[in-house]
């Protein structure tokens, strides 16, 4: 797995957002949107005001394709592959839902303990490799990490926790005025309306998600974001499209990183 690091120096201790793409192999705009985000953060540097402060002052992991074997498979083999492609045990199916795959309420709801179903929560806890890795690069940062953002696709939503419960997050106002905030600046450029709110009422009642996670971590801005569009293409998203919708998620991203950056 190839993390990016995007910012002024390595290693240093200043604060950090973490975004991740590509954990559900179908979600092909995902991956796209990341590399989007590296390319927009290399050329203007220096020339946008908002992206020059962004990097000056944090920095930026990125994770292009979070779930490589799916990704791959989806190009090779299935085109609406979603999990990994692990061997399970006991079963002729493969593969888990990484974000089922995480410690937050772990297989409870929203997820299965069928290995054949798209929703498989895994054996046990960060069974899958992938999840391990990310969970432990977070884990080892959590005191720089500020941010967490989940990038999927499709419905034009933006998540926050908890999508295990129902229960309000104890900073459910302030990342709600955020997400609608960044939902507001994402729509102004092509109108394009999203939705914002926790996952359980706003998507479904799942566990085992990383947003959830980080968020019990401490990471108190994380957010999955579902991209363009609302099922006419679904996961089969035209290249038209692909310019557009990372542009206007540019602006939601760059809104929430500014208002983290205040609120440091
Ligand atoms: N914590 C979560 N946050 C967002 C979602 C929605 C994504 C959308 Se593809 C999923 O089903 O994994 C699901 C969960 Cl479990
Ligand atoms: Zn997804
Ligand atoms: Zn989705
Ligand atoms: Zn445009």
């Amino acid at each position: 797995m190839h993390l990016l690091q995007v910012g002024k120096s390595t290693g240093s201790t200043k604060p950090a957002v973490f975004l991740d793409c590509g954990i559900h192999a179908r979600e092909w705009i995902s991956p796209a949107f990341c590399q989007w985000f590296v390319n927009e953060a290399v050329t203007t540097y220096g020339t946008d005001p908002e992206m020059t402060r962004l990097l000056d002052e944090m920095n930026v992991f990125v994770l292009p394709v979070f779930n490589i074997d799916g990704y791959d498979y989806t190009w090779n083999r299935d085109r609406m592959w979603r999990k990994t492609r692990s061997k399970n045990s006991g079963s002729s199916c493969i593969g888990t839902d990484p974000n089922r795959n995480f410690d937050a309420g772990w297989c409870t709801v929203g997820a299965s303990s069928n290995p054949c179903s798209d929703t498989y929560c895994g054996p046990k806890v960060e069974s899958e490799i992938e999840v391990k890795n990310v969970a432990d690069f977070i884990r080892k940062n959590k005191s720089t990490i500020k941010a967490y953002l989940t990038i999927h696709s499709y419905s034009q939503l933006l998540l926050f926790p908890y999508s295990y419960t129902y229960e309000l997050a104890a900073d459910h106002n302030e990342l709600m005025s955020v997400a609608e905030g960044a939902a507001e600046v994402l729509t102004s450029l092509h109108g394009t309306r999203y939705t914002s709110g926790p996952g359980a009422s706003t998507i479904y009642l799942a566990a085992g998600g990383s947003d959830d996670w980080a968020y019990d971590l401490g990471v108190k801005y994380s957010y999955t974001f579902e991209l363009r569009d609302t099922g006419r293409y679904g996961f089969l998203l035209p290249e038209s499209q692909i310019k557009p919708t990372c542009e206007e998620t540019m602006l939601a991203v760059k809104y929430i990183a500014a208002h983290v950056l205040r609120n440091l």
